[in-house]
C-alpha cells in the first residue's frame, strides 16, 4: 500500500478525497438505520407521533440519496486518480525500457513482459479505482457502527463482537507465511503459463513444420496443469479456514440473538434495542467479507507491483555524467571482454580499429561472437572489461540518444509495425515526404510500394498487406538510408535472398554505405572480399586481421571458411 501511494505521487490528494467521501458515505448510509430505530421506538411507544415519523422517513430517504451521491463522487475521484496513475506508470515504464540495455528486452520473455506492462498495470488501476474506496468504506462502516452500538447497550455490543474475534483468529490461520509463499508460487506459475502460451502461439508455424506439435503441446499443457495444481493445493490448504471464517460471518446473528433474548426476557431489554442490534449488529459484519477479498487482491497487486519495480529499479545504462561527442566516426575495440549474464565469455580480449569511412567485414565460424561485436557497438550490452571507442570517446560517455543517432543497425530480421508503409519507413524520424520517397527509391522499394492498393498509405498487418522477406529487408534499408547515421552495422542483411532480390539489395547497399563507417557481419565471403579490412573472429577472440588475399595466405581459420564457402557455392541438389 505504501508503495502504491508512492506511485500515486501527486494524485494522493485525490485518493485521500475519495477516502474521506467514502467515510462520509458510510456515516450517511448508517443514518437511515438509526432513523428506523427511532421510528420503531415511536411506533411501539404510547401514542406515536405520525408527523415526527414522516419527518424521519423524509430524512432517511435524503440520507440514502446523499450516501449514494457521495459514493459516486468517491468513485469518481478514485477513478480519475487511478487512470492518471496508470498513465504515469505506463509512461514511466516506457521511459525506463528506453533506458535499459536492449539486451534486457532480449533476455526477457515477451509473454512475461506483456503480463507486466498490460495486465499488472491494469490490475493496479482496478485496485486504486475500486478497492481503495471499498477498503475505506468497509473499514469505516464496522468501526462507526460498533462505536454507536456501544453507546446504546454495551452488553449486546460485546456479544456482536464475538464473530469479529473469531474472524481475527481464523484469518491469520488462513494467511500464514507458508500460504503467502504458496501465493507467490501461484503467481510465478501464472506468469510461466502466460509465457508458454505466448511461445506456443508464436512458434506454431515452426512447430507444425517440424512435426513437434505433440511436444510443444506438452509444454503448454504441462504449464496449464502445473497452474491448476497450484490453485488446487492453495484451495485445499485454505478451504477449512475459509469455511470457518464464512460460517462465523454468515451466522453472526446467533450471539446477539442469544444474548438479546436472554436480556429481553430476564432484564426487560427494550424491543426496539433488540431490533436495532439484530439489524446493525449483524449488518456491520458483512463488510468484513469484502475486507477478506481485499486481502486476496492485495497479494495479487503486491506481486504485480514487485514485478513492475523489478523493471523500474533495473540498472540503467549510465553515461558517466560526463557526456562527450565523438571527434570522428572511427571505431576502436580496446581489449574488450564480454559475457552474457556472467556465463562463459562470448568475447575475450578483443582489440581492433575501424577507420572512418571504411568497410570492415567480420567473419568467423558460427557462434564465434560476430553479432556480439556488432551489438556491443550499439551498446545493447555493456562490456565487462576494456572499452569501445567511437572517435576517441568511450561509448559509455556518449549519451544514448547521441549514440543511437550515430549508429544504424540493419538486423537479420526486420520488424514491421502495424501502421502504414510510409510510417514504417519513417520510423518517427522528422523527415519530409520527399525524403522518405527518395530513401525508398534508393533502397529499391519505391516500385513495389507504389503498386500496393493504397501506395505508401497501405497498412501493414493482418487486414492490410504482407510483404516478402526480401521486400521487408529493403524497407529496413530504406529506414537506414533515411536515418543517414555515420556508422552502420549490417548483420547478415543479404542472407537468404533470391538472386533478383539480392541484386536489388546490393544496389541499395552501395547507396547506403557511401561515406559511412561500415561493419558487415557476413557469412557469404564472396560478398566481402573487397572490404577495406576483414576481421576473423574465432571462439570470441580475434584470429587475424587483413585483406582477403593476405588472410588466404596467412590465416588458417579464414582459409577454412573460404573453402567451406566455395564448396557451399558449388553444392547442387
Ligand atoms: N542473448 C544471448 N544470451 C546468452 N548468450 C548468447 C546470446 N547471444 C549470443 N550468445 C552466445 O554468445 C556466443 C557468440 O554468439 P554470436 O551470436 O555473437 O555469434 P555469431 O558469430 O554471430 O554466430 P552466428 O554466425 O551463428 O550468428 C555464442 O556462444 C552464443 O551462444
Amino acid at each position: 500500500m505504501a508503495r502504491l501511494l508512492q506511485i500515486a505521487g501527486s494524485r494522493k490528494r485525490l485518493l485521500v478525497l475519495s477516502g474521506i467521501l467514502a467515510v462520509v458515505h458510510a456515516l450517511l448510509a448508517l443514518t437511515p438505520y438509526l432513523l428506523i430505530y427511532a421510528i420503531i421506538r415511536s411506533l411501539l411507544g404510547p401514542g406515536p407521533d405520525m408527523a415526527l415519523i414522516r419527518y424521519y422517513i423524509v430524512w432517511a430517504i435524503a440520507c440514502v440519496t446523499g450516501a449514494y451521491m457521495l459514493l459516486y463522487a468517491s468513485g469518481m475521484a478514485s477513478h480519475v486518480a487511478a487512470f492518471n496513475i496508470l498513465y504515469e506508470l505506463r509512461k514511466q515504464m516506457a521511459d525506463k525500457l528506453g533506458k535499459l540495455p536492449l539486451g534486457f528486452i532480449n533476455r526477457n520473455n515477451s509473454g512475461v513482459l506483456k503480463k507486466i506492462l498490460a495486465d499488472d498495470i491494469e490490475r493496479i488501476e482496478n485496485f486504486i479505482a475500486h478497492t481503495i474506496p471499498d477498503f475505506v468504506k468497509c473499514a469505516a462502516m464496522p468501526l462507526i457502527t460498533l462505536g454507536y452500538l456501544f453507546t446504546v447497550d454495551w452488553r449486546l455490543a460485546l456479544a456482536s463482537c464475538v464473530p469479529i474475534i473469531l474472524v481475527a483468529v481464523s484469518v491469520p490461520l488462513m494467511f500464514n507465511k507458508k500460504k503467502m509463499a504458496m501465493l507467490t508460487d501461484y503467481h510465478n506459475s501464472l506468469e510461466h503459463m502466460n509465457a508458454v502460451v505466448v511461445e506456443y502461439i508464436r512458434a506454431m508455424p515452426v512447430v507444425r513444420i517440424f512435426g513437434h506439435t505433440g511436444e510443444s503441446f506438452d509444454r503448454y499443457s504441462n504449464a496449464v496443469f502445473h497452474f491448476r495444481k497450484m490453485v488446487d493445493a492453495f484451495i485445499r490448504r485454505t478451504s477449512v479456514a475459509y469455511g470457518v471464517f464464512s460460517s462465523f460471518v454468515s451466522n453472526a446473528t446467533l450471539p446477539v440473538l442469544a444474548v438479546g433474548l436472554y436480556f429481553y426476557f430476564r432484564n426487560g431489554l427494550e424491543l426496539p434495542v433488540l431490533f436495532l442490534f439484530l439489524i446493525l449488529g449483524v449488518g456491520y459484519i458483512r463488510p468484513l467479507f469484502a475486507l477478506h477479498n481485499l486481502g486476496a487482491q492485495l497479494s495479487v497487486i503486491n506481486h504485480g507491483v514487485k514485478r513492475l519495480d523489478e523493471i523500474l529499479f533495473e540498472h540503467e545504462q549510465e553515461t558517466g555524467g560526463n557526456e562527450r561527442l565523438p571527434d570522428d566516426f572511427s571505431i576502436r575495440f580496446d581489449n574488450v571482454s564480454f559475457s552474457y549474464e556472467g556465463k562463459r565469455e562470448a568475447l575475450s580480449h578483443v582489440s581492433f580499429k575501424v577507420l572512418q569511412g571504411t568497410v570492415t567485414a567480420l567473419v568467423g565460424p558460427s557462434g564465434a561472437g560476430k553479432s556480439t561485436v556488432g551489438q556491443l557497438i550499439a551498446r545493447f550490452w555493456d562490456v565487462k572489461e576494456g572499452r569501445i571507442l567511437i572517435g576517441g570517446t568511450d561509448i559509455r560517455q556518449i549519451s544514448p540518444e547521441r549514440l543511437m543517432a550515430d549508429v544504424s543497425f540493419v538486423f537479420q530480421d526486420s520488424f514491421m509495425f502495424g501502421q502504414s508503409i510510409y510510417e514504417n519507413v519513417r520510423m518517427g524520424m522528422d523527415k519530409t515526404e520527399e525524403e522518405i520517397i527518395a530513401a525508398a527509391k534508393a533502397a529499391r522499394c519505391h516500385d513495389f510500394i507504389a503498386a500496393l492498393p493504397h501506395g505508401y498509405q497501405t497498412r501493414w498487418g493482418s487486414r492490410g498487406v504482407h510483404l516478402s522477406g526480401g521486400e521487408q529487408q529493403r524497407i529496413q534499408l530504406a529506414r537506414a538510408i533515411l536515418k543517414d547515421a555515420p556508422i552502420l552495422v549490417l548483420d547478415e542483411a543479404t542472407a537468404f535472398s533470391d538472386p533478383e532480390n539480392e541484386y536489388l539489395i546490393r544496389q541499395a547497399f552501395s547507396k547506403l554505405i557511401e561515406n559511412k563507417t561500415v561493419i558487415v557481419i557476413a557469412h557469404r565471403l564472396s560478398t566481402i572480399v573487397d572490404s577495406d579490412q576483414i576481421i576473423v573472429i574465432d571462439k570470441g577472440t580475434v584470429a587475424d586481421i587483413g585483406e582477403h588475399a593476405e588472410l588466404l595466405d596467412n590465416c588458417e581459420v579464414y582459409r577454412q571458411l573460404w573453402h567451406a564457402h566455395i564448396r557451399a557455392k558449388e553444392f547442387t541438389i
